[in-house]
């Protein structure tokens, strides 16, 4: 497979790592940073195998491109490169926020004689740290990896994206654009806006013999570590994504009033709650342990093992508007041929693959 990745800071360094590391006999990596000495350093690692002098030829021949630059470069990026790509390369993207990309990328896309297909990304994983230097093979190991596919995207696609997110050791799940976008400002964009705004107050507030930046301690550190991330990939993110951490900065700031009320008042009881509340929710986020939106739907269809089964198979449930979130022949021998395993994100999804599947005179176990 021949994969080409533009910009080689934390993220694109990170998964040509991972790539190399999990999928080195199968992958050729062409790699483009405009900061040189990221490329050199990557090739000199192993991570890639080969420059690009620029954005051209040499994607010629890939089949998929991971555009890992700042959220407002990405879109140049891909107008620069899509007379290049072949008609069946998938390109996908890294950034933070979904909406504005997806659809530029998407207008570019259906404005192009070149009729390659892109699926949105967002790793939900990373650090206050950028660069290439910062990059690791196991950034992504059991984070959520956000697919946002454009409309018409061929399941098979989708389903070639699901797998490569599955190499990177991450868990793929699809969302729409805008609901990306207010979840993440929810989540991602307000927790670092509120981290500089705390390190500000502390700066603001210091004194001449620099008293409270001495005595910041855990819990200041912990909440703050974020504010030592890039400025520019933050100022990109808020600017892509506007609407969305208004909405959310206007919450908080009814939050935070609500709380100056009832500690104006003295409310013992609604101090009280507001901690206890918080905590036991706090408490629920237990770590390696993934909610419901990784839940799988899983059927077994007999299956000659043979090509094109997949693809027949897929094509079916597309073709019902049945997404399917993982699909493989498994060779057990509680069955005398293949049997193709197939997951669903939703169970109405399965239910009706299901029906649809016995009627084509499959044999299916749930
Ligand atoms: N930092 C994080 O933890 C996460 C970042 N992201 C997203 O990933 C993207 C990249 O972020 P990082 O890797 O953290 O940033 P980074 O600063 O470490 O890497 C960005 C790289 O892109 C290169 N670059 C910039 N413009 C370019 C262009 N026009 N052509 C080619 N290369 C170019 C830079 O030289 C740099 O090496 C951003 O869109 C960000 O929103 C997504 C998830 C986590
Ligand atoms: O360092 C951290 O904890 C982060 O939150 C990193 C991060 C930054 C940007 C993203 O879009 C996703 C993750």
């Amino acid at each position: 497979m021949r994969i080409g990745i533009i910009g080689l800071g934390l993220i694109g360094g990170s998964i040509a790592k991972t790539l190399k590391k999990v999928h080195a006999q199968n992958s050729y990596i062409i790699g483009y940073d405009t900061h040189s000495l990221s490329c050199a350093k990557a090739l000199d690692e192993g991570a890639i195998d080969h420059i690009a002098v620029e954005i051209g030829e040499d994607f010629v021949d890939c089949n998929v491109i991971f555009l890992c630059t700042p959220v407002s470069a990405i879109d140049k990026v891909a107008a620069k490169l899509l007379p290049y790509v072949s008609k069946d390369c998938i390109l996908t993207d890294i950034g933070s926020t979904k909406h504005d990309t997806v659809e530029k990328i998407g207008r570019l896309i259906s404005h192009s004689p070149k009729k390659c297909y892109f699926i949105g990304g967002h790793p939900m994983t990373g650090s206050e740290q950028s660069g290439y230097e910062a990059s690791t093979s196991y950034l992504f190991e059991n984070a959520y990896y956000i697919l946002t596919p454009l409309k018409g995207t061929p399941d098979f696609i989708l389903f070639i994206m699901q797998k490569m997110i599955e190499r990177l050791g991450a868990i793929a799940i699809t969302l729409e654009p805008d609901y990306h976008d207010f979840a993440t400002a929810a989540v991602s964009h307000l927790p670092h806006i509120i981290a500089s705004s705390l390190v500000h107050l502390v700066k603001n507030n210091d004194g001449d013999e620099h008293l409270l930046h001495t005595l910041a301690a855990g819990g200041f550190k912990d909440i703050t570590r974020i504010a030592s991330s890039n400025p520019a990939i933050w100022q990109d993110i808020c600017l892509s994504n506007k609407t969305n951490i208004q909405t959310c900065l206007k919450k908080f700031i009814d939050s935070l009033s609500e709380f100056s009320n009832i500690l104006d008042m003295e409310e013992a009881d609604n101090l009280y709650d507001f901690f206890n509340e918080a905590r036991n929710y706090r408490d629920s986020f237990q770590d390696g342990i993934k909610p419901d939106i990784a839940k799988v739907y899983t059927i077994f269809v007999d299956a000659e093992d043979e090509p094109g089964i997949i693809a027949c198979i897929a094509t079916l449930l597309s073709s019902h508007s049945i997404n399917i979130k993982d699909i493989g022949i498994v060779n057990h021998r509680e069955f005398s041929s293949g049997v193709l395993r197939i997951a669903f994100g939703h169970k109405h999804d399965m239910q009706k693959a299901h029906q649809l599947l016995t009627k084509h005179n499959y044999t299916v176990y749930c």
